[in-house]
Order: structure tokens, then sequence, then C-alpha cells
């Protein structure tokens, strides 16, 4: 088995990044792979507000110098004044992966009228997939349960690490060479 898989969880809320409320967002990340990957992984987090240029320095980072393969943001998706975690991911991309966007929307709707309100996006910089979720804790797992088939293959088409899921939780599909 190869070195472990480096994800970048993304936490951005002016709220709980000054300590008004907790961060459940960025554990329920954590919580949804601890239980959907069956490959080593290790989880780089971090907490910013909702700052275009702090978002984007911070996801710069994560691909970059911590070398994540996959970002998972939550928060920041609506159409507030304060909610550009989309500009910011838009910013660092150069690839725009709109299907993330469109199938979360899509399957969000069955659970809240409100979820065409999000403009969560996805993208590839380098060897780094970026997926934006919405900021309540309850959407992480729906949006994950919906585009996690499609992660590990992604990563692989980007020459990142193989990931591996318990099928228990979630089943990787990749297309038969
Ligand atoms: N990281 C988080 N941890 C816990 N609860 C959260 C978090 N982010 C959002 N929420 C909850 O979801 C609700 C809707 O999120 P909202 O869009 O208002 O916040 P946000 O834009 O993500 O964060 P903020 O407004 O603090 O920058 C919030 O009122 C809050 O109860
Ligand atoms: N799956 C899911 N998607 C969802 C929601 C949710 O509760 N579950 N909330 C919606 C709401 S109320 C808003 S305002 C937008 C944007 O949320 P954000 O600004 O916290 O990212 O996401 C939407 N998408």
């Amino acid at each position: 088995m190869g070195e472990a898989a480096r994800i970048g969880i993304v936490t951005v809320s002016d709220r709980a990044s000054a300590g008004v409320y907790a961060d459940e967002g960025g554990p329920a990340i954590r919580d949804y792979f601890a239980r959907a990957l069956a490959s080593p992984w290790q989880a780089v987090a971090r907490l910013v507000p909702d700052d275009r240029r702090l978002i984007a320095e911070t996801l710069v980072d994560l691909a970059e110098r911590e070398g994540c393969c996959l970002i998972v943001t939550t928060g920041g998706t609506g159409p507030a004044p304060r909610d550009v975690t989309p500009e910011a991911t838009e910013d660092v991309i150069a690839k725009p992966m709109p299907g993330f966007g469109e199938l979360m929307r899509q399957v969000s709707l069955a659970k809240v009228p409100t979820a065409i309100l999000s403009r969560q996006t996805a993208g590839i910089r380098g060897r780094t997939l970026i997926v934006n979720l919405p900021g309540r804790p309850r959407a992480i797992a729906e949006c994950l349960d919906a585009v996690m088939p499609a992660i590990p293959y992604c990563i692989d088409l980007i020459e990142g690490p193989y990931l591996e899921t318990d099928p228990a939780v979630v089943t990787a599909f990749r297309p038969k060479k």
C-alpha cells in the first residue's frame, strides 16, 4: 500500500472561524471519509472566514504545499454578499467540473427546496480535485453520497493516489479498461 492520501477539509464560515459557534462542518467531512474510505488517508483541516483571497490562498496551500489530492470545502456557497467560496474556487482551478454541482443540487432538491440557492462548484488544479459543499452540516453526507462514487476515478485520471472505498458505505465506480 502506498502513502496515505491527503485530503484537505476547509470550513468557510465567518461565525465558526470567530468562535461564535463550534465548527461542525469540518468534523462531519472528516467523519464521512473515515467511514467511506478503506485505503490510508490523512486529513488536513482549515477553518477560514468568508474572504475570497483567504479561501483561494488556503486552497492553493492545500493543493501545492500540503499535496492534497482532494479538497472539500463547506460553506459560503449561497447568494449572501459574503458567500464567495465558488468564486475563490474558480480563482484557483484550471478545469471546471460542472457535473459535481449539477448532481449535488439535484439530489439536494429532494431534501430541501432551497437546494437551488447553493452555487457549489468543483474543479481541477494540477493533481487536486476541489469540491464545494453547502454550509449546513447535514448537507455534507447528502452531497458526498451523490458524488463519492465518481471521486476515486477522477483522482486516478489526475494521477493522484488510488483511493479505495468501503463498499458497505459507497462503491467507487471505475470503468473497465
Ligand atoms: N461550520 C459550521 N458548523 C456548524 N454549523 C454551521 C456551520 N456552517 C453553517 N452552519 C449552520 O448552518 C446554517 C446556515 O449556514 P449559513 O449559510 O448561514 O452559514 P455560512 O455562510 O456557512 O457561515 P457564516 O454565515 O458564519 O459565514 C447556520 O445558521 C448554522 O447554523
Ligand atoms: N443537501 C443540502 N443542500 C443544501 C442545503 C441543505 O440543507 N442540504 N441548504 C441549502 C441552503 S438553505 C443554502 S442557503 C445553500 C447555500 O448554503 P451555504 O451558503 O451555507 O453554502 O445551500 C443549499 N443546499
